[in-house]
């Protein structure tokens, strides 16, 4: 049977662009572009995940602003469900500790890369919502 991982991911604005991150070459999601976070451990919330795994991944203290949306996606080898947060970065440069790349990217330049299958609820959500 297939496993079911949750997950939490930061859109990080700034100006009109969000931060986006390169995964490592690696795993069924090899090299595919995404926004920062992770899996929930137990007993965490979201905010919780969040913060903790933006501090791990990029050394940056956030702010877990507006819920966005909840994406649930069926992979190759697992589930996910990806629950997505508006954030803000108050402490720290966004250093990238585990990924390949990153980049500001604007919401429609965004299709010009290839970003994990689930994401794409995510992008086209900011681009219709204008958000
Ligand atoms: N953070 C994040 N993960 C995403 C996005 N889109 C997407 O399909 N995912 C998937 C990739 C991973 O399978 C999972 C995130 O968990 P993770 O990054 O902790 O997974 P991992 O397997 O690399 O972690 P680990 O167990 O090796 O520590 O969600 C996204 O936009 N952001």
């Amino acid at each position: 049977m297939k496993k079911h991982i949750e997950v939490v991911a930061a859109i990080i604005r700034k100006d009109n662009k969000v931060f986006c991150a390169q995964r490592a070459d690696k795993g069924e999601l090899a090299k595919k572009w995404e926004f920062p976070g992770g899996k929930i451990e137990v007993g965490e919330t979201h905010q919780q995940a969040l913060i903790r795994e933006i501090k791990e991944e990029l050394n940056a203290d956030i702010v877990v602003n507006d819920f966005l949306l909840t994406v649930n996606h069926e992979y190759q080898t697992f589930y996910l469900t990806m629950h997505c947060y508006e954030c803000v970065v108050v402490s720290g440069e966004l250093t990238i500790n585990e990924h390949l790349d990153s980049k500001w990217l604007m919401i429609e330049e965004m299709y010009e890369y290839d970003f994990a299958q689930a994401d794409m609820p995510v992008i086209n959500h900011m681009l219709v919502d204008n958000k």
